[in-house]
This record gives C-alpha cells, structure tokens and sequence, in this order.
C-alpha cells in the first residue's frame, strides 16, 4: 500500500462525479508529491478555453436536428491540444473538460510534445446513418475551424468516432482551407496519411501496461486470466494481443453484457464494436454474464474498457483482480482508487495504460509533415519503446515514493508541465 490518503480523509463522492471532478481530485492528491508552484496547479484545474457550437443535422428524411458539440483545450504548453473527438449522448463540457486534463497529463507522461484536448458531440452515434454521420461531422468541422489545426489543435478518434470520421472532418477542413492539409486530425485511414497500427495503439499499449504490470509482480502473461469490458478499438485489441501472447482471455463484453469462459475465449473471432456492434452476445460460449459480473470475475488482469465510473465505491470491495489496467479515460472513481489501494490491488492509470492511441497519433502528425509513412513493424516498434520508457519513469517514482502508479504517473507528468511553464517564463 501506498501513501494516498485513507478511505476516511477522502471527500465524501457523489454518485454523480464528473471527469471534471475526478480529474481536479486526483490533480490535488497527486500535487502533494511533487514540489510544483501552487500556481501552477491551480491554473492546471482549469482549461484553457471550452468552445460550444452547435451542430445542424439534416437527417436522411429532411427534418433537421440541433446537437451540441464542444471541443475543451486544457493547457498547451509543451505543444498543440491534442486529443480525441467523442459522439456519446452523455458528452457535455464539464466532461470534455475532465477528459482534455487527462490529456494533458498522458501526453506528459509520454513525454509527447502536445497538450491536452478534447471534444465531442452530444449524440447517440446509433441513431445515425452513415450518410448522417458524414454531414454532422463535416458540419462540426466547419464549426470548429478556428479552433483547430496542425500546429494549433490535432483531434483523433474516441468513443463512438473511427477513421473515416477523421476522414471526413480532415476533408472539410482541407476544402475550407483551400489545401489538403492531413495534419489536423490524427487516426485517419492510412491512404489519406493516417498511420498503420493507430487503430490498434490504444489496445496494444494497454496490453503492454498489462504485461509489464503482470511481469513486475513476478507473475507470467502465460499463466494469466484476463477480463475486458468493452470490444471496440481499446478492449478487443488488448483481449486479442494478450490471447496472442499466451494470456487466457475469460470474458469479454459489449454494452449488452459478456460472454464467460474459464478456459479462455477465442478473441479473435469476436466482432469488434467497428465491424459488428453489439454483436458480442451473438456469440457461442459456456455462459453469459452482466457487464457489472465481468467485473467481479476472480481473474488476475480486469480491463476495464468501455466507459468511465464504472469502478466506485460501491463495487471496490468485490474488485477480485490483482491488476486493474484502465484501458478505458477514467474507468476508477477518486473513492474506488483509495478502496483498491488500501486492499493493495495494483491500478495501472490510463494515462499511461492506454496512451498508445495518442502515441501513435503523434507518430501519424510527424508522417504527414515529413510527407512519408511509416511501415507497421516501424510504428509497433516505436511504439513498444515508448511505452517502456513511459513505464520505467512512472516505476522509478513508484519505488522512489512508495505512490500508486496513478500518483506516480501524475508526477511525472507535473514535473515536465511545470518545467516547461517556468522555462518558457509564462505565468500558467
Ligand atoms: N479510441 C481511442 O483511440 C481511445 C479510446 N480511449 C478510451 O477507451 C474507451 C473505449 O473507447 P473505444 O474503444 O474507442 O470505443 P469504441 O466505440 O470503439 O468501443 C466501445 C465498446 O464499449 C462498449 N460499451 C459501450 N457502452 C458500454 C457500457 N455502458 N458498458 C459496457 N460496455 C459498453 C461498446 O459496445 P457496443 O459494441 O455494443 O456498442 C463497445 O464494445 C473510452 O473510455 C475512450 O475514451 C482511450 C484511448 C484512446
Ligand atoms: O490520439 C489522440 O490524439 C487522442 C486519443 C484519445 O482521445 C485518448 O487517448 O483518450
């Protein structure tokens, strides 16, 4: 265990904590490890600039529709706002705020010259047609043209979004600029200057986080039991690399619940969220369980990674896991963290854990200024370096502090943020 406060010292948690909220909490409880100005982190509690637009949708019957969408800049210091667009019903601006501080401090962590942003539209992405989909983005991008751009504002896909959005918003970008301009949306098909391997990054990163975690403790990925909530582009990448590396993938599921088997599913021939959604229950296997069971299973590795909150206070004490790797943007309450610190479960943060999409996204932004794309092996290759520096800075202050690998995380993202705000002489 760890020196984060206790259960008791904690603030009381609604059950409603935004990623706002958590994010500014953790932020708090992480500054007291470090020796940054009290400046510094209260400016770090705000964003930059949240822009709200509004989003005209003529639908395929010719009624029109107005969605809300937002884009949050949190801080920019060590590079352009970087950071993924969301169409969810539950988007709002105090959540976009919450997910672009996370952000800042993954791309910190990974020592990537960006900082951090994020965006969305307040929509079910299931009640569109592809035809609508295509008009609401462009007409997003027209609506967000100011705001971003290549050296300005980069953003990628998130929940709900893919590469053919990214296309989409790239190509009315481009015909309101006047010129094909690939670098300001990353995760973009490769023939228009996306990246191979970024459609897998976020997946793969956190499939490298679990092993390193899993090896750290002394434990072999052969011998491991996994469960992930969530098969889209981060759960089904890390449930099927893990499989690949020997692990035994015992559940996996999608928003309408789980497929269990206790000798291992096979991941591959599951339908991801991209090529067949809520297809997971289609499937053959011994037993069907809920979304809320995948996360009580008695399993070495639990991966949460669909959706945000959905480990709280309430559940905490019946997380079996050894090792919660957050393959999901804020999947621990600030409450459930203390809870699973104290009973020494080990949480491996997602600024960290799924960091790869945002990794790679970098690696697509320097494909398109040099005009030249890299190979996959070169992509994973890179990949796989970063993440294992990531992680040694992060154990280092592990081991050097006695904190939890989010505390940790946090540290060394602070230090370079603040080391950058005081070199570059702007007062935050
Ligand atoms: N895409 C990226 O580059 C990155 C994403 N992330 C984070 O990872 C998480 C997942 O994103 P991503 O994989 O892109 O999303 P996708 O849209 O690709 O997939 C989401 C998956 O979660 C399932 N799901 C949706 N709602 C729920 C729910 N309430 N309970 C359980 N499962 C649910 C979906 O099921 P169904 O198929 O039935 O809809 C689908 O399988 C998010 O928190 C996102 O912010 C983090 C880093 C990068
Ligand atoms: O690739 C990116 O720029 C950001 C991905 C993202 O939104 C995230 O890591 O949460």
């Amino acid at each position: 265990m760890s020196t984060t406060p206790t259960q008791e010292e904690a603030e009381p948690e609604t059950e409603y904590d935004s990623a706002l909220v958590t994010a500014r909490r953790q932020l708090e409880r992480a500054a007291t490890h470090v020796d940054v100005d009290e400046g510094v982190i209260e400016r770090l509690k705000h964003p930059t600039k949240v822009q709200q637009v509004s989003v005209p949708l003529e639908r395929d019957d010719g009624e029109v529709e107005v969605f809300t969408g937002y884009r949050a800049q949190h801080d920019d210091v060590r590079g352009p706002y970087k950071g993924g667009l969301r169409y969810h019903p539950e988007v709002t601006a105090e959540e976009c705020t919450g997910l672009s501080m996370w952000m800042t401090w993954k791309c910190a962590v990974m020592d990537l010259p960006f900082g951090g942003g994020k965006g969305g539209i307040a929509i079910d992405p299931k009640s569109l047609s592809a035809d609508e989909t295509e008009r609401l983005t462009r007409r997003f991008a027209e609506e967000l043209r100011d705001v971003v751009g290549p050296t300005k504002d980069v953003p990628a896909p998130d929940m709900g979004t893919d590469a053919q959005t990214m296309a989409w918003f790239m190509d009315a970008y481009s015909m309101q600029q006047g010129e094909t301009i690939p670098g300001v949306v990353t995760g973009k098909p490769p023939v228009i200057g996306g990246s191979y391997g970024r459609e897998e990054a976020p997946g793969r990163s956190t499939a490298i986080a679990a092993r390193e975690a899993i090896q750290y403790e002394g434990n072999e990925v052969s011998e491991t039991t996994v469960a992930v909530q969530g098969f889209g582009s981060v759960g089904a990448n890390a449930a099927r690399l893990l499989e690949d590396w020997g692990a035994t993938v015992v559940a996996v599921s999608d928003v309408n619940g789980a497929l269990y088997d206790p000798d291992g599913l096979a991941t591959h021939e599951i339908p991801t969220h991209d090529e067949e959604a809520e297809a997971v229950l289609e499937q053959e296997a011994p037993q069907t369980i809920s979304n809320e069971d995948v996360l009580e299973l008695d399993v070495d590795v639990l991966i949460p990674a669909a959706v945000g909150n959905v480990i709280t206070a309430d559940n905490a004490d019946a997380i079996e896991a050894d090792i919660v790797v957050e393959g999901a943007n804020g999947p621990t309450t600030f409450a459930a963290d203390t809870i699973l610190d104290e009973r020494d479960v080990t949480v491996i943060p997602d600024i960290l854990a799924n960091a790869g999409g945002v990794t790679v996204s970098y690696f697509e932004w320097l494909q398109d200024i040099n005009r030249r794309q890299w190979t996959l092996e070169e992509v994973n290759e890179e990949l796989e370096e970063k993440m294992l520096s990531a992680w040694d800075d992060v154990r280092e202050e592990v081991e050097a502090k006695d904190l939890t690998w989010r505390d940790a995380a946090y540290v060394v993202a602070l230090s370079r943020i603040a080391e950058a705000k005081a070199t570059r002489g702007l007062w935050p």
